[in-house]
């Protein structure tokens, strides 16, 4: 190092301040400003120049102590034994190091040496303390010496035990673990905070971060939060106890606190090595994020003679691996239309390596993600990305903000079909109103045409609409009729037979009611109940063309919203096409509609909620409506019943809460059936 003693003192002053800041809202607000290879990097060049000058070192050196002081609002507790950091090292000759450096000060042979590895869970570090037997607080690490006591919030965790299993209980155990998210949980997190407009999390460690430290439990307690535990801190008992790390894992486990499933014992600094490079290879494959291995010696006893310095022990490691986390530039923004004609922003990236792949696509969720991000084109952002997660944008660099950035604006038309595109107010989601019209609705669009409830068209499945969309033989609906028996033989699994019935079944589906065909051509929102209501009310398709808002919003039924949405559909030339197209090849209707289905839950509120398999969540509410049913977004006490798919959230809990009927998708299926006769 060739700085003078002044230039070093300032570069020391700055670091220090950029190290604290990056704590602060690193460890307090869960929300980091910095990536931690940066940080990391910072906190290298502090500890250098500190070893150079070693006037330079202050007691209070970021370098000297770990985390930050909370001012949360939780109680603060003191730590018996201090919670520290871990050393690290950065690649497999920081890690021989590390083998050389504890060897000589055991004054043994590296060969020799047995180590306890384990993956480094990114999450965060959490004391447990029992006593005989029983969870008596928990807390946070805080800034090693004093934390939060977040017991309550600790208690909602499953795989926390409020007792321990068995009887052979010490008196006391102090036990370190890490609160973490798997993947699985925290993108369904994010799944249900974009239903609900909320927020969206960065990444599962802040997830977990900020479920954990919520001032009420009953939230934490919503949130897919898992421990593990790491290392025994205290332990006082009577019994003969292991003396090896990997021994009081094992005692742990019996105890029922979970350990790590990938924890190995190896021998030599070659056995660490080898582990770590195993375990970096299964990282992708792993359904929660790690940062690291942790390299322990196993022998308790090792870890006595070499103890610790200011801020993390001698006896272990931190192996780390390429970050999670990248900063790179936002090239452009471009929107995908999925199969129901969601719009979906998608940040095109200058190419970057995450985590060992390359990176040049991120999900943005929709505009309001956009707005929270206050993203422009041309920014610096952090993207995240882990295993089977889809990429992210987590935050956009403000330093790096260039004077020229472009905001980014929803397109006014669909990318594929140059429909019109639509967000209402109130909604998260924008989507091509071009519906049965849309090439990327195109599919969904001919299955609802097809299904049973629209034009019921006998042997048209989905297997079969995928195969005459992929070959370009239908494109829009009034295709489908002009399909030919000998043609559609030739299509694999579909003997001479089955084509015919397919021509014989189109013929007779096009004879159907106007009820029907208004279901069938799918405008938003339109479901059955509000198909046949309009058809009543207007009597002829002509008419129903034509409406203007206040004559949709006079039918029964038929709020604003739809009203909106029926209008939009008919005033675009290429819907007016399509339904000429289909009255030209031969669809009819009788103008008068027969008598009103029976409508058994008629008075009746419905709410649904999760994903359910067998239905979409839009068919589950066509037919409930098509019964006399109110199908709403949200729980209250007025709700007759829930019907709860895979993965279903909060409203589900809302339900349970309020004692409100909730049902499964075998039930409910089952109950329609009996419903619909
Ligand atoms: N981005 C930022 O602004 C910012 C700010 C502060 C810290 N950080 C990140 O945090 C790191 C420093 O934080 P740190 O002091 O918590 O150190 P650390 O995360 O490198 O290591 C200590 C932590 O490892 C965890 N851990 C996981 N598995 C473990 C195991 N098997 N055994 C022992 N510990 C295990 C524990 O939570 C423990 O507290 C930095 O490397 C940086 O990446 C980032
Ligand atoms: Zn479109």
């Amino acid at each position: 190092m060739s700085q003078t003693p002044q230039a070093a003192q300032e570069r020391a002053a700055t670091l220090r301040q950029q190290l604290e800041n990056a704590n602060y809202h690193y460890y307090v607000e869960d929300e980091p400003q910095l990536t931690d290879a940066e940080y990391d990097q910072r906190l290298r060049e502090l500890q250098a120049l500190e070893a150079e000058y070693p006037e330079l070192a202050t007691p209070d050196s970021p370098t000297m102590r770990v985390g930050a002081k909370p001012d949360s609002g939780f109680p603060e507790i003191e730590h018996v034994v201090p919670m520290l950091s871990l050393d690290n090292a950065l690649d497999e000759e920081e890690l021989l190091a590390f083998g050389k450096r504890v060897a000589k000060g055991l004054e043994r042979d590296a060969s020799a040496l047995v180590f306890c590895c384990e993956p480094k869970l990114d999450g965060l570090a959490v004391s447990l303390v029992y006593e005989n037997g029983y969870l008596r607080y928990g807390a946070t690490r805080g800034d090693g010496r004093t934390g939060e006591e977040i017991t309550n919030n600790l208690r909602t965790l499953r795989s926390i035990p409020l007792k321990l299993r068995g009887d052979q209980w010490p008196a006391l155990l102090e036990v370190r673990g890490e609160v973490y998210m798997r993947h699985s949980g925290f993108e369904a997190l994010n799944a249900r905070a974009l239903e609900n407009g909320d927020k969206v999390f960065a990444n599962p460690r802040n997830a977990a971060a900020g479920s954990l430290r919520q001032l009420d439990p009953a939230i934490t307690n919503q949130r897919p939060l898992e421990f593990c535990a790491y290392q025994v801190a205290r332990i006082e008992s009577d019994a003969e106890l292991a003396a090896t790390h990997s021994g009081r894992m094992a005692l742990l486990r019996d105890w029922g606190l979970p350990t790590n499933p990938e924890l190995a014992v190896v021998e030599g600094i070659d056995g660490v090595v080898d582990f770590c490079r195993r375990l970096g290879e299964k990282r992708e494959s792993l359904d929660y994020d790690i940062d690291g291995a942790v390299i322990k010696l196993d022998a308790l006893s090792d870890h006595n003679v070499l103890g610790f310095v200011s801020r993390a022990p001698r006896w272990a490691i931190a192996f780390k691996y390429p970050a999670q986390e990248q900063v790179t530039q936002l090239l452009d923004v471009e929107f995908q239309v999925g199969r129901t004609g969601k719009l979906t922003p998608v940040a095109k990236l200058e190419p970057v390596q995450v985590a060992g792949v390359t990176v040049s696509n991120a999900t943005l969720h929709n505009m309001d993600q956009i707005a929270r991000l206050d993203l422009r084109i041309g920014d610096s952002v952090r993207i995240y990305r882990a295993g089977d997660v889809i990429p992210k944008v987590v935050e956009v660099v403000r330093e790096q903000r260039p004077t020229d950035g472009r905001e980014i604006v929803l397109p006014e038309s669909c990318p594929v079909c140059g429909s019109r595109v639509e967000k209402l107010d109130g909604e998260v989601d924008a989507r091509c109103s071009g519906g049965l019209y849309c090439p990327a609705q195109r599919k969904e669009a001919l299955k609802h045409f097809a299904s049973r409830r629209a034009l019921d068209i006998d042997g048209l499945g989905e297997k079969l609409i995928d195969l005459l969309v992929e070959r370009e033989w239908v494109e829009t609906p009034a295709d489908l009729f002009r399909l030919e028996a000998a043609r559609l033989a030739e299509l694999p699994r579909l003997a001479e037979k089955s084509a015919n019935n397919l021509v014989n079944a189109l013929e007779t589906a096009k004879h159907t009611t106007l009820a029907r065909f208004i279901y069938a051509i799918g405008i938003r929102e339109v479901g059955e109940t509000t198909a046949a209501n309009l058809a009543r009310h207007f009597g002829t398709l002509e008419a129903l063309r034509h409406a203007e808002l206040e004559a949709l919003e006079a039918v029964a039924d038929v709020g604003p919203v739809v009203a909106h949405h029926v209008h939009t559909f008919f005033r675009q030339s290429h819907n007016q096409q399509t339904l000429d197209d289909l009255i030209a090849v031969g669809v009819t209707w009788k103008e008068e509609e027969a008598g009103e289905r029976p409508q058994p839950l008629s008075g009746q509120t419905w709410v649904l909620t999760g994903s359910l398999e067998s239905m979409t969540r839009d068919d589950g509410k066509a037919r409930l409506q098509a019964l006399g049913a109110k199908v709403a977004g949200s729980v209250s006490k007025k709700t007759s019943a829930v019907v709860a798919g895979e993965a279903a959230g909060s409203k589900l809990e809302k339900a349970m809460q309020l004692g409100v009927e909730v049902i499964d998708e075998a039930t409910f299926i089952q109950r329609l059936a009996e419903w619909e006769g």
